[in-house]
């Protein structure tokens, strides 16, 4: 497939990004207030917000819009079971004024706009559109609509993530990080520690919206900016370091989500001495991907399965920006099994480099004997 032909596809996927964070941005503002975040626990006692939904029906709407709904396949985190509940009807209402006062934006987006507002049945109609499992063959768009939604709820970085997947093979990814400024210097201490923005006044872009298509050689960044889509882009690369001592090494916040103890031993054997920089959802891709850190490594307990949508979006990005991302054996993460990445050997590393990623994959080779994962 030849890459121009993706003009559309990445064009809308970035606008829609941009649109889709817009709405994450002012959800999170609203959460401290009573009953603004309307955070429910899913089954698996994970949070799920206004904003999970609200960026999931805009997505839908607009890529069905664009694209026609009759071959749209999207694969995305969220179902309508939490919504359609009687005691949800609040939360409904909530999705319902996020989403209508998002798309009335869209045309400074360069994106259409209903007619008339969604109503309650539309916006259900786009959240459960997206039941595709993907596979092997065809054409599937991959979403998740606010990943890290814990950093979400927290306040913290969190990210929206789209992909398009084809034949098995990811052709483009977008990454929305509403709360991952383009300047590292406007996170609290540089980034080194936290990833947490700074309080910063006046009109400075406090998000990021990361692009690239397969096999480009590029990867871009545009500035969030409030009300509209930017002008300008600029080149990611990510770093030349490839000395373990110099390196940052970032990775979950949560411990349930990878082994820190088993990343820590993994680090200090290859000589690296920074502490990890822990940071929630893809935005640790987007810190490879542009050279705030040299290494993202997931190790998850044996029981859990890898989602697609949470890691094809940030995969293309950092091998674009010139990076490398495998599982813990060296072999390239499986986009074409379904929902799940089956067969994931062990865990993820993303390196800014091969000579990194060598020393790791070593360096679980020989510590994997004695860890208990
Ligand atoms: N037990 C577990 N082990 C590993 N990853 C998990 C997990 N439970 C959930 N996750 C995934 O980890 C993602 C968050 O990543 P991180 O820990 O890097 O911030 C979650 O995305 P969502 O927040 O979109 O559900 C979810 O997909
Ligand atoms: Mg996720």
């Amino acid at each position: 497939m030849a890459v121009e032909s993706l003009e559309t596809e990445i064009d809308t996927a970035v606008r829609v990004v941009h649109l889709a964070s817009s709405l994450c941005v002012k959800v999170q503002e609203k959460l401290h207030l009573p009953n603004g975040g309307h955070v429910k626990s899913k089954d698996d006692d994970s949070p799920v917000t206004v904003a999970d939904f609200g960026v999931q029906a805009i997505v839908s709407w607009v890529l069905a819009e664009v694209f026609g709904d009759q071959n749209l396949s999207i694969v995305a985190e969220e179902d309508t079971e939490a919504l359609s509940e009687a005691t949800s009807l609040g939360l409904l209402g909530a999705v319902s004024n996020a989403v209508n006062e998002a798309l009335s934006e869209a045309p400074k987006y360069g994106l259409p706009k209903p007619v008339k507002p969604l109503g309650s049945s539309d916006i259900l109609k786009a959240i459960s559109r997206c039941n595709s499992v993907g596979g092997p063959k065809g054409r599937h768009w991959v979403l998740d609509p606010v990943d890290g939604t814990l950093g979400f709820v927290r306040g913290d970085q969190y990210a929206v993530a789209l992909a398009l997947i084809e034949n098995g093979k990811v052709l483009l990814g977008v990454l929305g990080c509403p709360n991952y400024p383009v300047k590292k210097e406007c996170l609290s201490n540089g980034g080194n520690q936290a990833m947490k923005t700074k309080a910063v006044a006046g009109s400075v872009s406090k998000g990021c919206v990361m692009y690239a298509k397969k096999g480009s050689g590029q990867a871009w960044m545009q500035p969030l900016i409030a009300g509209g889509f930017p002008e300008s882009a600029t080149l990611l690369k990510v770093s030349s370091v490839d000395d373990p001592v110099l390196a940052t090494v970032c990775e979950p916040v949560e411990r349930a989500n990878s082994n820190h103890l088993f990343t820590a031993g993994l680090a200090n054997s290859m000589g690296v001495r920074k502490q990890p920089l822990r940071v929630y959802s893809m935005v640790k891709y987007a810190a490879i991907a542009r050279g705030d850190a040299e290494v993202f490594m997931k190790f998850a307990k044996s029981s859990y399965k890898e989602k697609i949508w949470d890691h094809a979006a940030g995969v293309v990005i950092v091998e674009e920006a010139g990076g490398v991302v495998t599982d813990a054996g060296g072999r390239n993460l499986d986009f074409s099994k379904g929902v799940y990445l089956e067969g994931l050997d062990r865990g993820i590393i993303a390196c800014s480099g091969q000579v990194l990623h060598e020393k790791i994959i070593g360096a679980v080779y020989a510590s994997w004997e004695s860890s208990s994962l």
